[in-house]
């Protein structure tokens, strides 16, 4: 698996230097167009050019089940992860239509669903086991499953690659998921076990309590020292490992990345920290309302788009910044130079 500890795409300062000089002829007072101008100039060193495109948006949902789920720390039942998958399939769920409204290229990937989503059309099955093991009593994964995970996730990043994607999007769906993740933080983090819960579906505050006990057995369950990739065997989630795959594999073939919530944060964390040069690479969509997401956006030094009180993953919040970061790219096209609308620019 010495693949992802490979160097992300270089960045292009040039173009990033000639972006930023056009942004400045634009007919506009200087820095009016705020974080829209740091976005598009930061895209432009990503992409190469000075004036950066999103035309071929790519989304890939990982679905998988975790063995945690069985302790009872989500409002919803297990089965609801191989429902979603189906309603992903028919285009009822919200990743679903928001990617049809971008034209975005949209694609399940089971790695770990409990039950046969072979039936369901484009639903890529790679299932790496019938979801994780409890990880309150066992690693979630074992090492050669965390490699499946991962290079599942690297595969679709080579997907829309291959597909001429302009910017790859990952979301989750799996029921438990943002205990794994909570616990995946806190084992990166040293902070309170209370600051990294948060209500996932909407539990109460009593089974906030309760998520948090179970966090905290989960994490002296497994040793502290463990290294990063081994923390992701521990306490797992194949969708959060193929996610961390998928940006890092993004990361290297020169793909912008647009992060959604909790659980894709986590994931770009963990990336992170496995090779820092996919750092770069990242936009991040929203600020989810789940509890600890602003601690990890904080971690990464990362400056969400959105702020809507969303708390659905999926990709959901990334797909709901898409047009802003487009917005942003034919603004920085189509605008006016000072030269070319005869308007006096700022007195030095
Ligand atoms: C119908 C439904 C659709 C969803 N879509 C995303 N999630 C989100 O909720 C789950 C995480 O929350 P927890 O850890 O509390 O189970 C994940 O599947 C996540 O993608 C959903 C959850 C439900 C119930
Ligand atoms: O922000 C997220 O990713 C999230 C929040 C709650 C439930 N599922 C996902």
């Amino acid at each position: 698996m010495n693949w992802i500890f490979e160097r992300a795409k270089p960045f292009s300062q040039d173009a990033k230097m000639s972006a930023l000089r056009r942004q400045l002829q634009l007919t506009k007072p200087q820095g009016s167009l705020g974080e829209l101008e740091s976005l598009v100039v930061h895209l432009a060193g990503l992409q190469g050019v000075d004036r950066p495109h999103i035309r071929a948006p790519w989304v890939t949902i990982f679905a998988a089940d975790h063995g945690i789920a069985t302790e009872g720390v989500s409002a919803y039942p297990q089965e609801v992860t191989f429902q979603m998958v189906a309603n992903f399939a028919a285009g009822g769920a919200a990743a679903s239509v928001l990617a049809k409204q971008h034209n975005a290229r949209f694609e399940i990937v089971d790695v770990g669903v409990i039950g046969d989503t072979s039936v369901f059309p484009s639903v890529f099955v790679q299932k790496v086991a019938a979801g994780t093991q409890n990880c309150l009593h066992h690693a979630a994964m074992t090492d050669l499953q965390l490699k499946q995970a991962m290079k599942a996730g690297a595969e679709a990043a080579a997907r829309a690659q291959a597909g001429y994607a302009d910017l790859f999007i990952a979301g989750e769906m799996g029921i438990g998921n943002t205990t794994i993740a909570s616990a995946l933080l806190a084992a990166l983090a040293n902070v309170p076990i209370e600051q990294v819960t948060g209500a996932g579906t909407g539990i109460s505050s009593e089974k906030i309590a309760y998520k948090q006990s179970v966090i905290q057995k989960i994490l002296s369950c497994h040793s502290h020292s463990l290294s990063v990739t081994e923390k992701l065997a521990a306490m797992g989630g194949f969708e959060v490992v193929a996610m961390a795959g998928a940006y890092i594999r993004a990361a290297q073939l020169g793909m912008p990345i647009l992060v959604d919530g909790f659980i894709s944060s986590v994931a770009a964390l963990y990336a992170c920290n496995i090779n820092h040069s996919v750092r770069e690479w990242l936009f991040f969509g929203h600020l989810s309302d789940e509890r600890a997401h602003q601690l990890v956006l904080d971690l990464m030094g990362a400056k969400p788009m959105l702020a809507l009180n969303m708390r659905l993953g999926e990709a959901s919040g990334a797909l709901m910044a898409l047009p802003i970061l487009r917005l942003a790219c034919e603004l920085h096209e189509q605008m006016a130079t000072f030269a070319e609308a005869g308007v006096a620019n700022k007195e030095t």
